[in-house]
């Protein structure tokens, strides 16, 4: 399995249970590792053999704009649903964090992992 990463991608969307979260935007950040069958990018060098990241975060902005999630938890399931089923990821694990949330706590959060992890069509070396 390869796997594609996108670290601390920062975005300022509707996220929270109090009422106030409801509708002053706050900064989320979100990493992603996103798994899908080896080497074949690698391999060809052609960019419709992967999942293109830049098209991963222009979906995440588009997304995210319009959407009011009370829960990290499901924001980040919300992530994850997408990535398997619109870019076909095999494997994902999203984390999907608060900053400055409480005094003292650099950011709180949530890490989920989705779908198999096991590379069933990878050859032994
Ligand atoms: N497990 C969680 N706990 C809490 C969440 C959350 O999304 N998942 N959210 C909040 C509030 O929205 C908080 O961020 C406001 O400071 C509290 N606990």
């Amino acid at each position: 399995m390869d796997i594609i990463f996108i670290d601390d991608f920062r975005i300022a969307t509707l996220i929270g249970v109090y009422p106030r979260e409801q509708s002053v935007p706050q900064t989320v950040e979100i990493s992603l590792q996103i798994g899908l069958p080896a080497q074949n990018a690698g391999r060809s060098d052609d960019l419709r053999d992967t999942i293109d990241y830049a098209a991963v975060v222009e979906r995440l902005r588009h997304e995210l704009s319009s959407r009011h999630f009370s829960l990290l938890e499901a924001l980040a399931e919300y992530i994850a649903e997408l990535l398997r089923k619109d870019f076909h990821a095999r494997w994902v694990r999203v984390s999907v964090a608060k900053p400055g949330v409480m005094p003292g706590i650099r950011r709180a959060g949530i890490l989920i992992e989705r779908g198999e992890k096991e590379d069933a069509s990878a050859t032994p070396a």
